[in-house]
């Protein structure tokens, strides 16, 4: 780095993200390029622990945003990634989803969007076919809340009206979309953007559903455990292998949109093609903070993000140290002024906002 002064990102993680992030291999090429991690005592003050370039965290509740807010009004020039408001959004399926639908892409080959969805808040609306009829069977059940607790990850695929008894509203109905059974994870990394395939449902034909009964709960199907994945077997079972990715610029393109939409820098996305319509694509879940430790390249890819916010907080650094001696000089000159024309005048004095990485 430019600066001598090496670099410093504080974390803050549950234990199991922890692990699975904070690897030798990430800690050493940080370190090689100057920027070192460093663990918050989430049992002290955030505002007593640093200094730190950036902050990175992955956890929730009221105590914790406070610590942020604390934090950021005392360092302007650090940057808290994310902020808890715009990660709030991911924590409600519906809220979540929204964004995609108001993103707008160019593209002549290919299209995007979301299933159909609609939330149901009780069991009275749920029985009531009429309020969902635009919806055909069958349709993944999904807790409203998406805020990483197991119970959040709990979903049944519902294959006709006897398989609404075991759902617990509040939920989100979604119309299951045949896919082929692989999902496209697409990782974001503040620029940086990568594509991979995953396990997922199998497709159910129209024959198939008449014969299937009630519903089939599931949790986390495209979350493999490192055994399955070098399974040979699987992988030609699920055609993997034989899946062609999305159009890579497209992609990029929804994702550099949801960045800027969400005003996050850290999370995935799930994308499945519909089975039916080669090449529209639907956006199914977006998660924050996920498992990068699975994407391939991932200790370069959030080594370059440390880097580059790094380097932003040093020159905002420098720029205000530059406005700051400017202002000196400048107030110098209004105290002249006042003195010889004897008049009141604002000293230019701004409450000045925390720094947002520019996305
Ligand atoms: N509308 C849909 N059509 C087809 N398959 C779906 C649909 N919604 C979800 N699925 C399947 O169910 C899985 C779980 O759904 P979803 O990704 O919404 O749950 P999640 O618990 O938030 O997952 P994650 O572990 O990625 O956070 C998906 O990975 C996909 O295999
Ligand atoms: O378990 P992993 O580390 O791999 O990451 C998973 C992550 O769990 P963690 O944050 O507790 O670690 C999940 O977050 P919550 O919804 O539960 O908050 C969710 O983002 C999954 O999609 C991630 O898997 P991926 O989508 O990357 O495959
Ligand atoms: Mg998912
Ligand atoms: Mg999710």
């Amino acid at each position: 780095m430019a600066d001598d002064r090496r670099g410093v990102v504080g974390y803050a993680l549950l234990p199991k993200k922890q692990q699975s992030f904070i690897q030798d291999s990430l800690l050493s090429l940080c370190k090689s390029k100057g920027v070192d991690l460093v663990k918050i005592d989430q049992e002290r003050r955030l505002t007593d622990q640093g200094p730190f370039d950036c902050v990175l965290h992955k956890l929730d509740g009221e105590h914790w945003r406070k610590q942020l807010e604390e934090f950021q009004t005392q360092n302007p020039n650090s940057t808290i990634i994310d902020s808890p408001a715009s990660i709030e959004r991911l924590h409600n399926r519906i809220s979540m989803l929204q964004v995609v639908s108001e993103l707008k892409i160019e593209s002549e080959t290919d299209t995007f969007g979301i299933p159909k969805q609609i939330v149901i808040y009780d069991k009275e609306t749920l029985f009531d076919q009429q309020s969902w009829e635009f919806l055909k069977y069958p349709v993944v059940a999904k807790p409203l809340i998406a805020d990483g607790s197991a119970k959040s990850h709990k979903m049944a695929l519902v294959f006709n009206h006897e398989g609404l008894n075991k759902l617990k509203p509040p939920i989100v109905l979604q119309e299951f979309v045949n896919h082929g059974g692989v999902i496209f994870k697409v990782y974001v990394v503040g620029e940086f953007v990568k594509c991979v395939k995953r396990k997922s449902l199998p497709d159910v034909s129209e024959e198939k559903l008449e014969s299937l009964e009630g519903s089939l709960s599931f949790s986390q199907v495209s979350n493999l455990t490192s055994d399955e994945r070098n399974d040979d077997k699987y992988y030609k079972l699920m055609d993997l292998e034989d899946t062609v990715l999305p159009p890579q610029s497209f992609i990029t393109d929804i994702a550099r949109g949801l960045r800027r939409g969400l005003k996050l820098n850290l999370f995935n996305f799930d994308v499945i093609r519909d089975a039916r319509i080669g090449n529209r694509y639907l956006v199914i879940d977006i998660n924050y903070f996920p498992g990068y430790a699975k994407m391939p390249g991932y200790e370069t890819a959030l080594t370059d993000f440390f880097c580059g916010l790094v380097r932003k907080s040093r020159s905002e650094e420098k720029e205000k140290d530059g406005i700051d001696k400017r202002q000196l000089v400048c107030n110098c000159d209004v105290e002249v002024r006042k003195i010889a024309i004897n008049t009141c005048c604002n000293d230019g004095e701004e409450q000045e906002k925390p720094p947002i990485l520019q996305v």
